[in-house]
């Protein structure tokens, strides 16, 4: 569990970037974080994971203040993939990138290769290749590797898509997907609604450097003034939704109108098709 208490944070000790920030991500969760740009959400993940300690209130890791733990302890405890890969890709070899992280932590054993071979496996790296020499995509996918590779309880992604294509974008979110079934905590700052809406369980909204909405992903990126506070569009299927519902082409209370995705759109649009043509003979 990841407790913020009433959080401040400053760089410089006097301007304030976050006021009063508070919420609870039980473990096993999917949360995004939005806004806009320098609402906060950066030096949020960055408190979430140590480097950044609170001006005023509480981080809690597991009930533990952020304040109290190690950078090992934390380490061990929250993954962190930053948004430009390049910052933490250091190693000669994509094998020795996947290895780093046991390295540090003074457990490079046999179960250790064994997670190394089985990651380079699953995603088809070249063992031996020049991680600076691989494309974006490859390089964001190895940063996301050597982190899931270690297997912590909570991972904490700043814009994990940014600057890829279509499938290297659906194939990172993917992989996160699968590691938060299988139990893994998942925040993640994210620009882009469809990503947030295909993926995340519920939003955090801030701006200021405040929290303006938490809940439900559909609950937030339906609200009309959140999305307004937070100069957010709504992923395409919900604009269409709440555009028709609100134009009065369809009823407020329709399936129409409260589809979130593209299959339950088509879904209701088919049922509301197929209504007009029984209703037309
Ligand atoms: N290292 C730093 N030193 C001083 N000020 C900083 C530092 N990093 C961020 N800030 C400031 O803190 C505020 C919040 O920035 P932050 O990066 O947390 O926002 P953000 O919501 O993540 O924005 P973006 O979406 O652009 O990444 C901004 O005004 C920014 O200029």
């Amino acid at each position: 569990m990841i407790e913020f208490k009433n959080v401040g944070a400053s760089y410089d000790g006097e301007l304030a970037i976050l006021r009063d920030v508070s919420f609870r991500i039980p473990d096993g969760d999917f949360v995004a974080f939005v806004g806009t740009n320098g609402a906060g959400k950066s030096t949020t993940m960055r408190l979430v994971n140590g480097l950044l300690k609170p001006t005023a209130g509480e981080v809690l890791i597991d009930g533990v203040p952020t304040t109290q733990l190690r950078t090992s302890q934390l380490a061990a405890k929250v993954g962190f993939l930053f948004q430009n890969p390049d910052r933490q890709i250091c190693c000669a070899t994509v094998r020795e990138e996947l290895l780093f992280g046991f390295r540090a932590q003074g457990r490079a054993d046999a179960e250790a290769e064994a997670r190394v071979d089985a990651m380079i496996e699953r995603f088809g790296f070249d063992a031996d290749a020049e991680p600076f020499l691989l494309n974006r995509g490859t390089r964001q996918l190895l940063a996301l590797a050597s982190i899931i590779v270690l297997e912590p309880p909570v991972v904490v992604l700043d814009e994990p898509t940014t600057g890829l294509d279509f499938r290297e974008c659906a194939k990172v979110m993917d992989t996160i997907a699968d590691m938060n079934a299988r139990g893994t905590t998942v925040i993640m700052v994210c620009h882009d609604m469809e990503v947030v809406a295909d993926y995340a369980r519920r939003v955090i909204a801030m701006t200021a450097g405040q929290v303006v909405a938490d809940g439900a992903t559909f609950d937030v990126l339906r609200n009309r003034d959140v999305l307004a506070r937070t100069h957010l569009l709504p992923p395409q299927v919900v604009d269409v939704a709440l555009r028709l519902a609100e134009d009065g082409a369809v009823a407020a209370d329709s399936a129409v109108a409260a589809a979130n995705t593209l299959d339950e759109m088509t879904e209701a649009l088919a049922a509301a098709g197929a209504n007009a043509k029984v209703g037309a003979s």
